[in-house]
């Protein structure tokens, strides 16, 4: 069984609003909600470590869902400092080599197959594994007067989503060892990457989308209402 780590201590600032994104509507449910209980219908998961900010107001105090453990700790400046404080606040019984995943608060529509192809094949891995989606478009460097400087090579790129699984002891170590160094990491197999380590891609769906912007919140929308519960 594994434990979910979820960063929703997040602004939301690219989305605005008074309300951050996390807590949203979203078919009459908070968006957080959604993707709790998404992770928490799944048999594999143990229990979610939901990391909020220190100051929100939102947060509705479930310490429960689908019949598995919630609970929270305070997050941090950045959705590294969010994350490692969520790692460090598992139960003690989590060893460190037990497996944990990271999943984003503001992805609402992880499918359960690809939940359980990332556990399969990142656990079998060793280092453990990220959902990622093959780069489809074709990507361009912006010259500084905002002209197309060049066309960078598509080939080999993933755009990297979550959860992403690793082992607790290796993640911790590793968020910290980011953190030490003052280096700004954007997901967590970075944080492995620069230790060495090499995290397994394991293709997931494309719409296992994170939700950024209003155009997001409206897609999220048409996909959940489509989705299996
Ligand atoms: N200090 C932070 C920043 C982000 N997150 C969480 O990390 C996830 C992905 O981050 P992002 O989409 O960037 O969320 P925000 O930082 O809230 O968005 P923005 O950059 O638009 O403010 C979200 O679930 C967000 O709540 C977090 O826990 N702690
Ligand atoms: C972790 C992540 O969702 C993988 O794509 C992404 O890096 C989060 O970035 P954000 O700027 O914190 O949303």
């Amino acid at each position: 069984m594994i434990w979910a780590v979820v960063p929703a201590a997040g602004r939301g600032s690219r989305l605005g609003g008074e309300i951050p994104k996390q807590h949203r509507p979203l078919l009459g449910r908070p968006l957080i909600r959604h993707t709790l209980e998404r992770l928490a219908a799944h048999p594999r998961i143990a229990g979610l470590l939901v990391v909020l900010a220190r100051d929100d107001a939102f947060w509705p105090g479930w310490r429960e869902l689908r019949g598995k453990p919630v609970l929270t700790a305070t997050g941090g400046a950045e959705r590294a400092d969010s994350v490692l404080a969520g790692v460090r606040a598992l139960p003690a019984d989590v060893r460190a080599q037990d497996w944990v995943l990271v999943h984003d608060a503001a992805r609402p529509c992880l499918r359960h197959d690809d939940l359980d192809r990332l556990i399969d094949h990142g656990s079998a891995h060793g280092v453990g594994a990220i959902l990622a989606t093959p780069v489809s478009d074709t990507l361009k460097r912006a010259a500084a007067d905002g002209s197309i400087a060049h066309t960078e090579t598509r080939a080999g790129l993933w755009r990297a989503l979550t959860p992403q699984l690793f082992r607790r002891g290796t993640l911790q170590r590793a968020l910290e060892a980011a953190t030490l160094a003052g280096i700004a990491i954007t997901d967590e197999a970075m944080a492995l990457e620069r230790i060495g380590l090499a995290p397994l891609l394991v293709e997931g769906a494309a719409d296992n989308i994170k939700v950024t912007t209003a155009a997001d919140l409206a897609f999220a929308e048409f996909l959940l209402a489509r989705m299996d519960p």
